[in-house]
């Protein structure tokens, strides 16, 4: 578990971060997002001591930040940044072992630890273990990025807009790794992002930060159905709303028994990819895929999703 209690910080008049409290649980992702200087890197900084609060303190499972050499910190929580921040001179062996390395592991054990984890992100290791940065496309790098922030099995992972310069296809599917290994692996994650669409698609819990100060957090769709304050209503946008909250709704929550006409939606479909299908399709219900016949319909999915106004 990692709380964050009171943290500020300042530099001179300007206060970057204020007094900002928050908990993260175990195997939980927590997406910080907010306009650009609102101190959402400031914030992720002060969590490995990269910058030191000036008031406030991080607890890393009870254990006090304040309590671990910096470095020595650094070495347990992994760190992924925009650009990914790769050595060029190094291999990505070398560059996803490196801390490991630094923590004193045998070769063998960090070879299988760096196979295991290009194997994880989809990129087979004799292929990929000995080349370069400079040879990986930029989505390639990126997960070499993430990969050597995961090596050490870190008790948390601090990502700063790791997807930021990836377009957008390559980005979502980023994003479905990033999930689909953080359950995998039971990773805690904080994830800075400016994109609200990201943090609602990877964060069990988002935190909006407005001049420093944290104006809300919890659960994505809290976030979107009650914003606390007009500054959360406009991240969200007030526009996209309804569709932000249906995302985040299984379509299985709401089939009901019976067949109906049509192109079946997957089991793991939204209820915006459902409505997304029937105004397609023109089509008031579509059969949805499982162990016996079942359907969604556009009636379910408006009494599920309204009711707002
Ligand atoms: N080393 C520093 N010295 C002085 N002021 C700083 C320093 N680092 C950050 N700040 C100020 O603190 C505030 C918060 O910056 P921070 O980088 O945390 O914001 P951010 O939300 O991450 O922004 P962005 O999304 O643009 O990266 C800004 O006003 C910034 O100018």
């Amino acid at each position: 578990m990692i709380e964050i209690d009171g943290i500020t910080k300042r530099y001179g008049d300007t206060t970057a971060v204020d007094a900002v409290s928050m908990t993260a649980q175990t195997g939980t992702i927590t997406a910080i997002v907010g306009t650009s200087g609102s101190g959402k890197t400031t914030l992720l900084r002060m969590i490995n001591r990269l910058v030191e609060p000036s008031k406030g303190e991080v607890r890393i499972n009870g254990t006090p930040t304040s309590a671990i050499k910096p470095h020595l910190l650094r070495r347990r929580i992994g760190y992924a940044i925009q650009g990914h921040g790769l050595f060029p001179h190094h291999s990505v062996a070398r560059n996803i072992g490196a801390v490991p390395q630094l923590l004193g592991w045998s070769p063998d054990k960090i070879r299988a630890r760096v196979d295991e984890l290009l194997d994880l992100f989809s990129m087979a290791p004799d292929e990929f273990r000995d080349r370069y940065p400079s040879d990986l496309s930029g989505g390639q790098q990126q997960r070499v990025g993430v990969a050597r922030a995961l090596a050490s099995r870190p008790d948390l992972l601090l990502m700063d807009e790791p997807f930021g310069a990836l377009d957008p296809i390559i980005r979502a599917r980023a994003q479905d790794d990033l999930r689909r290994i953080q359950r995998a692996l039971g990773s805690t994650i904080m994830l800075v992002t400016h994109d609200m669409e990201e943090a609602i698609r990877l964060a069990d819990r988002i935190a909006v930060m407005d001049a420093g100060k944290l104006v809300q957090h919890g659960p994505p769709a809290d976030i979107i159905a009650t914003p606390a304050t007009p500054f959360v209503a406009e991240m969200v946008g007030e526009a996209d709303r309804p569709l932000r909250l249906l995302s985040l709704i299984p379509v299985t929550e709401i089939a009901e028994d019976g067949a109906a006409d049509g192109p079946p939606l997957p089991a793991d479909a939204t209820l915006r990819d459902a409505l997304s299908a029937c105004l397609w399709t023109g089509r008031s219900a579509l059969p949805v895929v499982g162990a016996s016949p079942a359907h969604v319909t556009l009636d379910a999915i408006r009494a599920r999703v309204g009711g707002h106004g």
